[in-house]
This record gives structure tokens, sequence and C-alpha cells, in this order.
């Protein structure tokens, strides 16, 4: 898929990965949409961003992802103004353990609700133009993180979701591609610096630092640069990408 002047919006775009992958897609000549619940973070980028790549070709939309009604009107408004949805990236996401009610609320059901909402808008069976959605799971999503069992629920569901979404799409001609991007530690604000988001697993904490000196830690443009190829690549549908550092490979599944 080429880039130029198609549509993305983006959730958690103010910060970190989500602002990577919001910097990669203006690049590369798309219009995006930026959602987020951090308007202060939000407001600041969007300067840079309108100063760099013109007034017209990045819209910031405060929206909690847990809210269904700011959800849909964000979803709306991108079509009032860019006129359609070409590609969605699920990006916002926490790690807490403690409120981890609020942990399956924004890495997953708020994935689910979003996919659901821009479906709605590209669904070729449906007067829409099709197009891709990627969505940002971890490689917690493919094998255990200690010191996050609700966080490793959360990512296992967001890549069972995009790969059954992605045979669902196939099966019924709706014109859009599903893929997963499952990175390792990245460099950004989620790593915790405290265990006190690790509710009972807090004494593991440690242990997750451990792991994450063994393997590494990626930066942002790596991981943008994943995206954008699960993105422009027509061939990936239903894939999952685990990327560490030195490392980026397609999961194999069991096939049953
Ligand atoms: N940093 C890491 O090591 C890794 C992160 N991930 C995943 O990547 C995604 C992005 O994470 P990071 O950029 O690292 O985090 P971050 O904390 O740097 O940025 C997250 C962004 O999401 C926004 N956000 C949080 N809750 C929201 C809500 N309810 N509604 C709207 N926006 C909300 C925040 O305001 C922030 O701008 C998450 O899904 C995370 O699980 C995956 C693998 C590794
Ligand atoms: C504390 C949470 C911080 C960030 C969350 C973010 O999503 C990062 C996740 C990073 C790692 C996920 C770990 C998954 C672990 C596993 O799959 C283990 O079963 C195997 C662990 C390592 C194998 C590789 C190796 O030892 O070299």
């Amino acid at each position: 898929m080429a880039l130029r002047n198609k549509v993305a919006l983006v959730t958690g775009a103010a910060m970190g990965i989500g602002r990577g992958i919001t910097e990669i897609l203006l690049q590369h000549g798309a219009k995006v949409a930026l959602l987020d619940v951090n308007e202060t973070a939000a407001r600041g980028l969007m300067e840079v961003l309108k100063k760099q790549f013109g007034q017209e070709r990045s819209l910031f939309l405060k929206c909690n992802v847990e809210s269904e009604e700011q959800m849909k009107a964000a979803f709306q408004k991108t079509v009032e103004v860019f006129g359609g949805i070409d590609i969605l990236c699920n990006n916002a996401g926490i790690v807490n353990e403690s409120a981890w009610e609020k942990t399956v609320s924004i890495n997953l059901v708020a994935v689910i609700r979003g996919t659901y909402l821009a479906l709605e808008h590209m669904n070729k069976l449906t007067q829409g133009q099709g197009g891709v959605i990627v969505n940002i799971a971890s490689m917690a999503g493919i094998g255990p993180l200690l010191s996050s069992p609700v966080y490793t629920a959360t990512k296992n569901g967001v890549v069972g979701f995009t790969r059954a979404m992605a045979a669902a799409s196939i099966a019924s001609g709706y014109g859009v591609r599903f893929n997963v991007l499952c990175p390792s530690f990245v460099k950004t604000g989620l790593i915790p610096s405290t265990s006190s988001n690790m509710g009972q697993f807090s004494h593991l904490f440690d242990a997750a630092n451990q792991l994450m000196e063994k393997i590494g830690i990626l930066t942002v443009p790596e991981v943008a640069e994943c995206f954008l190829e699960l993105v422009t690549d027509e061939t990936k549908n239903g894939e999952a990408l685990l990327v560490m550092p030195k490392v980026k490979k397609y999961v194999t599944f069991p096939s049953l």
C-alpha cells in the first residue's frame, strides 16, 4: 500500500511508540488523526508536526479509548476532516497489574472497539474502500512476562483477536488486512521505574528487569519501521511480527 494521502488513525499517539508511528506515517505522505487522553503531550507534539509536515496533514482528537462515545466521535471527526480511514493503529496501552480491569479495558477491550468502529468505515461490503489495521501487542503476546500476568493476557488476546479478524476478513470479503506487532522492551515511558504498578507481583519486578537487561531495549524508530512493513506490504495479512534487538521474525503458530 502506498501511503501518499492515505488517512491513518493512531491511538495513544502523543508519546512513545504511537508518536513514532505517527511520525513515520507523516514522513511517507499519509494524513494522521492522533487520538490520546494526554492533551498536554499531544498539543506539544502537534506544534512540532504542523511545522514539520504542514497544517493540514495531522489532527489531534482528545479521546480516552475506554469511552465508546469518545471513540465514535473521534472516528467520525476523522472521516469528516480527512474523507475516510485507510489505516488504523490500535496502539494505546498501559502496564498496571494493580488496576488490572483498567489494563484489560485499555489493552484489549478498546482494541476490539477501535477495530469494529474502523470496520464500519473500511469494510468493502458496506461501501468502504478497504485498508489495513495494525494492532500493537507485545512479545508478551507470544510468551509470558512473569511480572505481568494480566498484561500478558491482554496482549495474547490482541494477537488472537487480530489473527481471527484476518481470517474472518478473508472469508467474508471485507477487503481489510489485519496484522499484529509484538515488540520486546522498547525505550518509552511505559517501562516502569518502580514496582508500584505490579501489585501482588512486585517481588518479580527485578526478574523482569533482568530479562530486559538480557534481551536489550529497542528504540521507537526500530519499532516504527516494523509497523511500516506491516502496513505497506500487501502480502502480509494475519501476521504477528516479533521484533527484538537484532531479531525480526514472523511468528509461526501451530497449524491445527
Ligand atoms: N514500551 C514497551 O516496552 C512496549 C510497549 N508495547 C505496547 O506499545 C503500546 C504503546 O506503548 P508505549 O509507547 O511504550 O507507551 P507510552 O506510555 O510511552 O505511550 C502510551 C500512550 O498511550 C496513551 N494512552 C494511555 N491510555 C490511554 C487511553 N485510555 N486513551 C487514549 N490514550 C491513552 C498515553 O497518553 C500515551 O501517549 C502499548 O500498547 C504497549 O503495551 C509493546 C511492547 C513493548
Ligand atoms: C514490565 C512491563 C514492561 C514492558 C511491557 C512490554 O510489552 C514489553 C514486553 C517484553 C517482553 C516480554 C517477554 C516475554 C517473555 C517470554 O516469552 C518468556 O517466556 C521467554 C523469555 C525470553 C526468551 C528470550 C531469551 O531468553 O533470550
